[in-house]
This record gives structure tokens, C-alpha cells and sequence, in this order.
């Protein structure tokens, strides 16, 4: 499998604070990478670089041998758009549109005429066990429902890698493994990468690979056979 996603030598700094101090990783096609470590030991900061939102001081972030950390902020807004997804711990969808819309939003910014992006948006449903709720507005959604609903958001584009920042954060053990699961095998059916932060060993299990980040370093890294 290529690699897909790399990050060499990451080094990110704010004031006197080394949040990245020289990150290697690499992620391949339809792998999952899971990154643990302590409260402020820079796990989301190296999400987040690694995802083109934050430029790191040091190193290089490529997509699939595409430097991305020097584009433009033009282009780098693009290529977030069209190559990778994302799922935050609140699922981030806008309250006043049904699930079918929130959907659709990433097909409709890269231009896709609204009626195509929700039809396109609405087969994600039933993978996602959604099906009949494509008419719901958010806050008529259980947690579990809304992460579903904000999964096939991030998979609509086709990304090649998807980004979840403790996506089972706010929800209970039974509806936490229940979203990973759909998480993992839905994005791994889909040819997609993940790379996910979680402070839970449980939900990390059903990722392929576990990073473990301290103080800015990668100071483990285990292989997990995923069933
Ligand atoms: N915008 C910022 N300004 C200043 N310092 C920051 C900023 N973002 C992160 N940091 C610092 O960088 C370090 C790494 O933060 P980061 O949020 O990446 O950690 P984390 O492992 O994701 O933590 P948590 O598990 O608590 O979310 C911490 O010391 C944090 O205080």
C-alpha cells in the first residue's frame, strides 16, 4: 500500500512551549492511525499539522508526495476540502439543516448543484445505519447519530484521509464503540487513511496502529491486528 499522508521531522513551537519536537509518521491507504499520550503532550497540535490547519515551524507535511505545510493558504484550503475529512468530538453540524444538507455541505462548497449533493449525500445513510433520518435536523439526533451523521460528512468527498479529534468524546461507552466501529470500517471500505486522537485505549484498539505521544515525542508506536 503507498503512503498516502507523512509528516518528517515536524517541529512546532508556541512562545517558549515545544508542542512538536522532530514527529516522523507515516500513514498507507486504508491504514488507522491512533494517537494517544497525555493531556498537552501535543497530540491534537500534531492532528492538526498533519491536516494542514497548522503550519509547523519545522519539518514537512506531504500527501502522497505532495508538499503541502508551504502551499498557499488557497490551495491548502482546497486540498483540505476535496482530500481529507473531518470528525471533531461534537459532531460540528449546522442546527438548522437536515442531515441530508449537513451531508452534502462539502459537495455543495466544491460546487456540486445542491439536488446532485444531496443524492450523492443520502447514500451514505443506510452504510451508516442512518437510514429514514435523512430529513432530521441536528438536535432531533442522539449523539451517536449526530457522529454518524458527521462521518458521512467527511467521507462524501471521497477523501483520501480522514481526521477525528476525539470523535467519541462526548458519548457513552456502548455509543462510543458503536461510531468507531462504523468509523474504522466505513473509512477503511471507502480506500481512505485515518488518523484519529483519543484519550480512550478501548476505542484506539480498533485502529490498526497506535502512536503514543509524549512531551511533543513519539515515544511508542504498536501494531494492532485489527479483526
Ligand atoms: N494555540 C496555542 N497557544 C499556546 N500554546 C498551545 C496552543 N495550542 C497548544 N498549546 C500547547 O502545546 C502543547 C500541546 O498541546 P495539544 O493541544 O497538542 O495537546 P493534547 O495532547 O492534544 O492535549 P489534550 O489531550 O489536553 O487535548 C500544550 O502544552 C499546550 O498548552
Amino acid at each position: 500500500m503507498s503512503i498516502v499522508l507523512a509528516g518528517h521531522g515536524l517541529i512546532k513551537k508556541y512562545g517558549s512551549t515545544m508542542a512538536l519536537s522532530g514527529v516522523d509518521v507515516e500513514v498507507r491507504e486504508r491504514d488507522s492511525l491512533a494517537i494517544m499520550g497525555p493531556s498537552g503532550s501535543g497530540k491534537s497540535t500534531l492532528l492538526h499539522v498533519l491536516a494542514g490547519i497548522i503550519r509547523p515551524d519545522g519539518g514537512q507535511v506531504l500527501v502522497r508526495d505532495e508538499r503541502i505545510d508551504n502551499l498557499g493558504e488557497n490551495r491548502l484550503s482546497a486540498l483540505r476540502r476535496k482530500r481529507f475529512g473531518f470528525v471533531f468530538q461534537f459532531g460540528q453540524l449546522l442546527p438548522e439543516l437536515p442531515a441530508e444538507e449537513n451531508v452534502a455541505l462539502p459537495l455543495m462548497l466544491e460546487g456540486v448543484p445542491r439536488k446532485a449533493a444531496v443524492e450523492r449525500a443520502r447514500r451514505w445513510f443506510a452504510p451508516l445505519g442512518l437510514e429514514g433520518l435523512e430529513g432530521r435536523r441536528p438536535g432531533q439526533l442522539s449523539g451517536g447519530q449526530a457522529q454518524r451523521v458527521a462521518i458521512a460528512r467527511a467521507l462524501v468527498v471521497e477523501p483520501d484521509v480522514v481526521f477525528a479529534d476525539e470523535p467519541t468524546g462526548a458519548l457513552d461507552q456502548n455509543t462510543s464503540t458503536e461510531v468507531v466501529q462504523l468509523l474504522t470500517s466505513v473509512t477503511r471500505s471507502q480506500g481512505a487513511a485515518l488518523v484519529m486522537v483519543t484519550h480512550d485505549a478501548d476505542v484506539a484498539a480498533h485502529c490498526h496502529r497506535i502512536l503514543q505521544v509524549r512531551d511533543g515525542r513519539i515515544s511508542g508506536h504498536s501494531q494492532y491486528t485489527v479483526a
